[in-house]
């Protein structure tokens, strides 16, 4: 099914999965859809091999509790998360060089916790590795010294922006 996008979030600049200025990183994509679920669009690379030709689980983790904890922004983009309970589930290898959807929703929102589920799909819509994670809201102020403009939090928008997402 078609789902439309309704906003795309920001990317920074040394995040390793939404950096867009960290060699390594995975300059993912995330687009807000009208179901309430969050999408991250990206393509992982031979540095984010485990066995050759093989997505490192490790990086399965990552990209899912992002895609989880920013799934909290839909509501409200001003609550930031940090990550303190992350359950993976690894059910097929995921194949490099491949572009992914990852998909996240939030199951569970109270005054200082909230919780979410996440799957990353593989190109034909198969589920490869699903994650329930929990998250502690706290103000940005007290994760880092954040500066916006110095961290390039920004939407960048791009031709390849999809304005719906098959899921
Ligand atoms: C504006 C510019 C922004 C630029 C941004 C640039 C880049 C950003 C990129 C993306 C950002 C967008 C969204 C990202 C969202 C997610 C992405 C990944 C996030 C991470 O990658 S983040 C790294 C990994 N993560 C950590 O680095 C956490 C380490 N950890 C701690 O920092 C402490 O652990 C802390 C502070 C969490 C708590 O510590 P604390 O000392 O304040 O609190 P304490 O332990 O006393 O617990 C207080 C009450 O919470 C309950 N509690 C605790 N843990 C619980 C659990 N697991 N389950 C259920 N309840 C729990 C206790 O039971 C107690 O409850 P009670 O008060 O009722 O007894």
């Amino acid at each position: 099914m078609k789902h439309k996008v309704i906003k795309k979030q920001q990317n920074s600049k040394k995040c390793l999965v939404c950096g867009l200025k960290n060699d390594l990183g995975l300059k993912t994509s995330f687009y807000e859809l009208e179901n309430g679920e969050l999408v991250a669009i990206f393509t992982p690379i031979e540095e984010h091999q485990s066995y050759p030709e093989r997505m490192h689980g490790g990086i399965a983790g990552a990209i899912l509790d992002e895609t989880i904890g920013r799934a909290i922004m839909i509501k409200d983009k001003n609550i930031w998360g940090v990550t303190v309970e992350l359950n993976v589930k690894y059910k097929k290898p995921v194949p490099l060089h491949e572009e992914l959807r990852v998909v996240g929703r939030i199951t569970r929102d109270s005054s200082r916790l909230f919780e979410g589920t996440g799957e990353i799909l593989l190109s034909n819509g198969e589920v490869a590795v699903t994650a329930i994670g929990k998250y502690m809201k706290m103000p940005i102020e007290k994760i880092a010294n954040f500066d916006e403009a110095d961290q390039e939090w920004q939407t960048v928008w791009s031709d390849q922006d999809p304005s719906e997402i098959e899921l």
